[in-house]
């Protein structure tokens, strides 16, 4: 799909309230457009500005069938680069699936238009700029389309912003980050929102699917990566505690309070901030962060100026927010705000056998180092297959803590004895493993688990196709 994207230009595409036929965008649609949608911006809020609806109106009267909508961005000083910056940032990564994005710059103040400059040098999006020159000033007496070239154009800070992130893959090295098959597609997602500034992102992932450790490497790979990476629990912590761990309090602002004390915000200032169980603070809390992400700034308790917020927040729930705001219990305008980047961490069960066991494998080889074995430890046949049955339903931080126990408690080699006993299932206790038992056992399991999804059930056992688990179902009678 191929988009162009757009502000209008709020003098040269109206004259009075009239649309002008000569501007920018008007032209644009009588000469050059041959996109399948167009996005046209406003600083306005969303649904508030009737002078984009009637240029929309009128380029679709005018060029009917064409794919145009408006989005209202919420802009409030047209000339604060940062702000306009982060918007469109968030939005160009909603269209990450697009195969081109082109960017209209002519139409625009020069702070969205270096927005736009950035965000094409800086993001790894199929984007390009687009520039019109206007007929007056054309040999031809009509409106001419230039593609900009940008690597002929030297502006400093996009390469800075290129080796700083070139310098960011090497330190979030592979050994700290498992990236393995199931995981790749969240974890690319993820070096897409490292590449831009401020754009929140929401990770959503069963306790101990690896929330934290994504949010960390999202912070690795960003150019925040030289500033704090700080993570707050909000679950852990009541309204008032948490209101003043996070954006700090002043001397006096509450017993207790003897000196002015900084919070998290501050903490991690140009960094990023993990807010980890966001989906349990309470509406009072909700309402307060909301506004701090609305406004960029916040409060500290007690004071009565408010701070600018320099940080990324980064934030990760286990629960289905969408239910909650169905349920009345979070804020809809949070969780879309909060949302921009929605990133969805699968649970161990559904990453399927290979990645389980890709995952042993690694654990076995780095807490062999943190242990200073010389030689890694080894797992018996029998343990494997133990491994194998087991769901895991503790997920990647369940199987990392096993591993470490059978540093702590095995020989060379760990053996059945040496797994704990929840662990052990009865069909795969004793010293003849019964194989077929212990199969029937695991696929109703995965069954269980699932739901009854056939496929999911298939892809965590690690059969190569469905056919194989139907004649598998078959053959144990577990129809
Ligand atoms: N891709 C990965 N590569 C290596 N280790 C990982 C990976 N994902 C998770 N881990 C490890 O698994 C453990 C659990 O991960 P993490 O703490 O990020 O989970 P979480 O989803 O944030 O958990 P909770 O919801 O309980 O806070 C950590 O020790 C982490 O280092």
């Amino acid at each position: 799909m191929k988009i162009l994207v757009s502000w209008y230009a709020y003098s040269n595409d109206f004259a009075g309230n009239e649309v002008r036929t000569d501007g920018p965008t008007y032209q644009f649609h009588q000469y050059f457009f041959e996109h399948d949608r167009h996005l046209i911006l406003s600083s306005a809020a969303p649904d508030e500005d009737p002078r984009l609806d009637r240029l929309i109106n009128r380029l679709l009267l005018d060029f009917p069938g064409r794919q145009i909508e408006g989005r209202g961005m919420r802009v409030a000083d047209p000339i604060d680069m940062p702000d306009i910056k982060t918007k469109v940032e968030a939005l160009l990564l909603g269209l990450s699936d697009a195969d081109q994005i082109d960017l209209f710059i002519s139409p625009g103040t020069p702070a969205m238009q270096v927005a736009w400059y950035l965000c094409h040098t800086s993001l790894s999006l199929p984007t390009r700029l687009l520039q019109t020159r206007a007929p007056q000033f054309t040999k031809t007496k009509r409106p001419e389309l230039m593609v900009v070239n940008t690597e002929r154009s030297a502006v400093p800070v996009s390469i800075v912003i290129r080796e700083g992130l070139q310098t960011k893959e090497a330190k979030a090295s592979a050994t700290e980050y498992l990236i393995t098959p199931a995981l790749q597609p969240v974890y690319d997602r993820a070096a897409k929102l490292a590449q831009t500034d401020r754009v929140t992102g929401l990770i959503h992932g069963a306790s101990g699917s690896g929330k934290e450790h994504l949010a960390r490497y999202i912070h690795q790979q960003s150019h925040r990566s030289a500033g704090p990476f700080v993570a707050v629990n909000c679950s852990a912590l009541g309204d008032t505690l948490l209101e003043s761990r996070l954006f700090g309090y002043e001397k006096g602002a509450f017993t207790g309070a003897e000196k002015k004390t900084e919070g998290f915000f501050d903490a991690a200032r140009e960094g990023t901030l993990f807010l980890d169980e966001i989906g349990d603070i309470s509406p009072y809390m909700q309402q307060t962060l909301l506004r701090v992400l609305q406004e960029g700034e916040f409060t500290p308790v007690g004071a009565t100026k408010a701070r600018k917020a320099d940080v990324r927040i980064i934030a990760a729930t286990h629960r289905n927010l969408r239910e909650a705001c169905e349920a009345g219990q979070f804020r809809w305008d949070l969780l879309y705000r909060l949302s921009v980047a929605e990133l969805h961490l699968p649970a161990l069960a559904e990453r399927g056998m290979t990645d389980k066991r890709a995952l042993v494998e690694y654990f076995l080889k780095t807490k062999g180092k943190a242990f200073k074995r010389s030689k890694p430890l080894k797992l018996a046949p029998v343990v494997w297959k133990h491994l194998d049955a087991y769901l895991f339903p503790g997920n990647v931080r369940e199987l990392e803590n096993l591993i470490e126990s059978l540093y702590v408690f095995a020989g060379e080699v760990a053996e059945e004895a040496d797994l704990p006993d929840w662990l052990l299932t009865p069909s795969t206790q004793g010293s003849t493993f019964d194989w077929q038992a212990h199969e029937k056992q695991l696929i109703q399991q995965a069954l269980a688990y699932f739901g009854g999804n056939k496929s999911q059930a298939c892809k965590a056992l690690g059969y190569g196709s469905i056919n194989t688990l139907t004649a598998k179902i078959a053959g144990y009678g577990l129809m």
